[in-house]
């Protein structure tokens, strides 16, 4: 069987700027990478790479088998991504944003959405635009988001940033989940995220 993420000798530059040079990168079902290093070391655009936000110069990634490039929809189908910056369409609730993941990723029914807005633990505040929300209320919105029907492989970038405590064991016994049921997790962190790698046993992957 495929493994969820192979990403083969990825290269990035910005103008004199190499980003990336080469870099490899593959995960099992059921493992955790953190993607560690300074800031501007390239853990975001390893990321994007990773999920076709960035067009690496040289490179390909595939995942659970599928070619990004060549079959885009068929990779991104088993992919599910947090990025750093949280930018949510306007005129959507917390809770038809989350109708619209829980129906792309076919995961509908009134269980399936219950469970996505516990996840989120907005209380009331799920009736309101999402585009009103704090920093960490669209972070949580967002990961409860990614939570919509079953991936083979989750991304998430600084998933943790500006998330209050009790949010961040929630969502973090998410994700512990997700790993035991098989599920690959290839996370951006730095040394603050320390409690949360330790709990996914994730293991360290240096970007510099
Ligand atoms: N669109 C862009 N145009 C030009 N340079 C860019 C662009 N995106 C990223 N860079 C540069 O690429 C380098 C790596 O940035 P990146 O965001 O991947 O770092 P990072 O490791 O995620 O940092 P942080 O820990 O601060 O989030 C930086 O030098 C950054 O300035």
């Amino acid at each position: 069987m495929s493994p969820p993420l192979r990403a083969l000798e990825l290269s990035k530059r910005y103008a004199d700027n190499v980003v990336l040079d080469g870099v490899s990168l593959e995960l099992q079902a059921g493992e955790a990478v953190a993607l560690v290093g300074p800031n501007g070391a390239g853990k975001s655009t390893l990321i994007g790479c990773i999920c076709g936000t960035v067009i690496p110069d040289a490179g390909a990634v595939e995942i659970g088998g599928h070619d990004l490039r060549s079959e885009p929809l068929q990779a991104r189908r088993s992919l599910r991504y947090l990025a750093q910056e949280i930018d949510l369409p306007a005129g959507l609730s917390g809770r038809e944003l989350l109708e619209f993941h829980a129906d792309v990723f076919e995961d509908r029914g009134a269980d399936s959405l219950a469970r996505l807005e516990a996840l989120a633990g907005l209380g009331p505040a799920i009736e309101l635009l999402a585009t009103t929300y704090s920093v960490g209320m669209r972070r949580r919105l967002a990961f409860a988001a990614i939570a919509a029907g079953d991936a083979a492989l989750y991304v998430l970038d600084e998933p943790f940033a500006g998330v209050d405590g009790e949010s961040r064991e929630r969502l973090l016994g998410w994700l512990v989940e997700r790993r035991a049921a098989g599920a690959a997790i290839l996370l951006a962190a730095h040394d603050q995220d320390r409690w949360a790698l330790d709990a996914l046993d994730a293991q360290p992957f240096r970007v510099s």
